[in-house]
């Protein structure tokens, strides 16, 4: 069976075990404190990041290869479109949201809450909590106007950048700091996305000293 090296809360490692579920490959899910630096993780991945998916005899890390390693292996159900414009739309957003978001928003209110307190790093910091705050804002009403315009993120099917982006936000929702209510449109679509099958791994997932909101497991919030 396939094992992945993960942390509950990391979007890059949701937005992989989502894959995985998506298609229905079975997965051993192991946490590893990849802070700690045990040397065993250190030579699976010098990079000292998760995930870390063990599969058909490799090891793979990089959240964005390995969905598309996954992708090219199990094609089925497709999470890639087939046109090279499209396939291009599904990588820039994909970007967007493990770049741009992550850096401006998960990084900054994720990590500084609850990445900080398990790693023993200290308080949050509370600028940086604010501007993680204010940008959050901004990428919802992007991700308001790209579903104003189409039934998925990134086109007329449901791809990779939805899980991306649904990654990330419900790692968010964990503690309580997406506004559900700043759009009807992007309520609908994590509604949608959160209702599949392929969520119910993640939707169970729980981090010793922060429980999960009561609305967290709630399909119809
Ligand atoms: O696999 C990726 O795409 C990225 C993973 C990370 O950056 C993991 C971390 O080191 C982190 O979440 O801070």
């Amino acid at each position: 069976m396939a094992k992945l090296y993960h942390v509950p809360l990391s979007p890059f490692c949701r937005k992989v075990r989502l894959s995985l579920a998506e298609k229905k490959i079975e997965v051993e899910l192991v946490e590893e404190r990849y802070w700690e630096k045990d040397p065993e993780f250190l030579r699976r991945n010098p990079a000292a990041k998760v995930p870390i998916l063990r599969i058909d005899g490799k090891t793979m890390a990089e959240s964005a290869a390995i969905c598309e390693w996954i992708e090219e292996k199990y094609p089925e159900p497709s999470l890639m479109p087939r046109s090279a414009d499209a396939r291009y739309e599904v990588r820039r957003l994909v970007g967007w949201f493990d770049d741009k978001f992550h850096n401006e928003v998960t990084s900054k209110l994720l990590y500084e809450r609850v990445n900080k307190k398990v790693m023993k790093l200290g308080f949050p910091d509370s600028g940086n909590v604010k501007s993680g705050a204010k940008a959050i804002k901004y990428h919802l009403d992007y991700l308001a106007w790209l579903l104003d315009h189409r039934r998925w993120l990134a086109g007329d099917t449901m791809t990779l950048a939805d899980f991306a982006a649904a990654a990330h936000l419900s790692s968010l929702d964990y503690i309580s700091d997406v506004d559900w209510n700043r759009s009807e449109v992007v309520k609908d679509w994590y509604a949608k996305i959160k209702s599949r099958p392929a969520f119910r791994s993640i939707l169970a997932d729980q981090v010793p000293g922060f429980p999960p909101p009561a609305h967290y497991a709630d399909l119809d919030f």
